[in-house]
């Protein structure tokens, strides 16, 4: 899944891709690389951002789910509002990617089951502002899984078919580094629970705070492409149904080699 923000304050591309033709030329980009799904947000997430209207956030997504769709590329939309959700679908997105898991808006499970489009159930505990006070577990895996299950609950509930949903832990929503450690170590974990399950690693805060200098300097998000690629390798192997990144190739290549290791016979 390659990582479309049109956005001007995502945390490691914003305003990148705000123009429609620097949108169009890197979705291309990443589908010719190999990217199975481009993924188009239009409201950044990152901790502490502010929200934008769902204005703001339609006319940003709209026209390039509109352009990309009509060239053919397979489209999901990055949004926790169910209209944005909706017109997108109408525009041409095949599947819903929210990152609150149906929990900002009572409106989403329901265009999620009347549409019938894959729903991604991120992991979440609130808007980006307040979303590091909400990093206090006592058993990370544990209550990531409790509460993802109780959003599949309500999704289905709502009407929404048990092979439309997609699981994902929400590495780095509400969660402290060790949190996002955890939770891909215990990857089976939500694997078991039968549902597909996607792993968002790219470039993201616990990776610089590993890959930190010798004066405890995170190491800046454009210097963390190889360690999302060897999440992607290792979330490959453990069985990930798919990854979400920005370098589509470079995971790309990480997630064969992850393919040939597994494969290799004896021959
Ligand atoms: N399903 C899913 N969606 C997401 N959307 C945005 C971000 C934030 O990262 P970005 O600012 O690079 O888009 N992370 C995820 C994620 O981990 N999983």
């Amino acid at each position: 899944m390659g990582v479309l923000n049109v956005t001007p304050d995502s945390f490691s591309d914003g305003g990148r891709y705000l123009s429609r033709e620097d949108a169009l030329a890197h979705a291309h980009a990443m589908w010719r690389r190999g990217a199975d799904i481009i993924d188009i947000g239009g409201e950044s997430t990152r901790p502490g951002s502010q929200r934008v209207d769902a204005e703001t956030e339609t006319a940003r997504v709209l026209p390039v789910v509109r352009a990309l769709a009509a060239d053919g590329l397979v489209l999901s939309v990055d949004t926790t509002r169910a209209a944005v959700a909706a017109a997108a679908i109408e525009a041409g997105a095949q599947v819903i990617n929210d990152v609150s898991g149906g929990l900002a808006d009572p409106d989403m499970a329901k265009v999620a089951a009347e549409t019938g489009a894959p729903f991604v159930l991120m992991h979440w505990r609130g808007h980006s502002k307040d979303m590091n006070a909400l990093a206090e577990y006592k058993d990370v895996v544990a209550e990531v899984r409790d509460e993802l299950c109780a959003r599949v609950d309500d999704a289905l509930a709502a009407g929404v078919a048990t092979e439309a949903i997609v699981l994902d832990p929400g590495l780095g929503f509400a969660k402290r580094a060790e949190h996002d450690w955890a939770l891909l170590h215990s990857l089976d974990v939500f694997l078991d629970l039968g549902f597909p399950v996607l792993v968002g690693a790219s470039r993201k805060r616990f990776l610089g705070r590993l890959l930190a200098d010798a004066e405890g300097e995170p190491r800046p998000p454009s210097g963390r492409e190889v360690a999302t690629a060897a999440v992607s390798a290792l979330a490959a192997q453990a069985g990930a149904w798919g990854v979400r990144v920005h370098d589509v190739g470079a995971s790309l290549d990480a997630v064969k080699v992850a393919a040939a290791w597994r494969e290799a016979s004896g021959g």
